[in-house]
């Protein structure tokens, strides 16, 4: 196990029955960085997370957490993690504040309750009333509460900002990344990309049970297709730049204007460009959004029945 990981998972299976739920899951999460867990409904994302934290046991596979075995050790695990489950369970009887403390004396680390009192008061939820009077969008600030009380090293967070309005997304989003500017870790699933898209320093995408992509976000985006719109002076021949290798033309508009997808490097369009007459050039970044629909889309072959 190498200091600068925080999650190192090789090889990682986990059925249920007959569903292959985790087919060899290979991931390293480094220390210090945001990292998005992305993909699809089913994809194995919350049972990878549950294995983190012993919360199921895989059927094989290498698994460290902080460097620490969680099948060997899960109360320093769970101790030095703070968890966002996808799903909340909480004895609906306590107040918020109730429920806090119930979680501090559980994981057995002392929690410092002015910080408590200062998240509680960001995310603008009260500590007093019942949790059984609480709407769902607060019932999950009290998750995301619980997970970063003891300033944890490491924050595996399942969805952090389900249920929330836009100004209490935008402040959980803050907490991650002042989280990780104080040295911590943070990892977590999301189906919202503009948030992966604005905090995530990588990513990783699985895949009925397999992850099929890790890469810097930026990266990831700046290898994509992108759009490029081109007018011209007057009519011209395209053939030159139609044929140019990963460049195809997606419309014509009226013989003076086109819409491009261009794969891969930009250089050898730029270049052929430079022989016609240009009136005018935009290119559009694609979203990170459109980068992964790719991902998303079923593939052909991998949903066959296991031999
Ligand atoms: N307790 C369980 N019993 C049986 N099958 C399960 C169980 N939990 C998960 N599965 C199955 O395992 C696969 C992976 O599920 P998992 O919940 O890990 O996906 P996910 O990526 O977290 O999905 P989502 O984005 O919908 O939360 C799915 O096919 C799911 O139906």
């Amino acid at each position: 196990m190498s200091e600068a990981l925080a999650i190192e998972i090789r090889d990682l299976v986990k059925s249920y029955g007959r569903v292959r739920a985790l087919r060899g899951v290979n991931l390293e999460v480094r220390r210090g960085e945001i990292f998005a867990f992305l993909g699809p409904n089913g994809a194995g994302k919350t049972t990878t997370i549950r294995c983190m934290l012993d919360l199921i046991r895989p059927d094989h596979g290498f698994l460290r957490v902080l460097g620490i075995d969680p099948q060997r050790d899960p109360v320093a695990v769970r101790q030095r993690v703070g968890y966002l489950p996808g799903e909340l369970h909480f004895d609906e009887n306590l107040t918020v504040e109730g429920a806090l403390r119930l979680f501090a004396a559980m994981r057995g680390k002392a929690v410092d309750w002015a910080w408590v009192r200062a998240l509680a008061e960001r995310l603008d939820l009260d500590l007093r009333p019942r949790i059984r009077n609480l709407s769902k969008g607060n019932k999950q600030k009290v998750g995301v509460i619980q997970a970063l009380m003891h300033r944890p090293e490491l924050l595996i967070l399942d969805e952090p900002t389900l249920g929330l309005d836009p100004l209490m997304q935008r402040e959980v989003l803050r907490l991650m990344r002042e989280a990780r500017d104080a040295g911590a870790t943070v990892f977590f699933a999301s189906h919202i990309m503009g948030e992966v898209e604005q905090v995530a320093d990588r990513v990783g995408i699985i895949r009925q049970g397999v992850v099929v992509e890790v890469a810097g976000t930026e990266d990831l985006i700046r290898r994509a297709v992108r759009r490029v719109r081109v007018r011209f002076e007057g009519p011209v021949d395209l053939r030159p730049l139609t044929a140019l290798p990963g460049v195809r033309l997606l419309r014509r508009e009226d013989g003076e204007e086109l819409l491009l997808q261009v794969e891969g490097r930009m250089d050898p369009l730029i270049k052929a460009l430079a022989a016609f007459p240009v009136r005018d050039l935009e290119t559009e970044r694609p979203s990170l959004e459109e980068v992964f629909l790719a991902y998303y889309e079923p593939s052909p072959v991998s949903s066959e029945a296991d031999p």
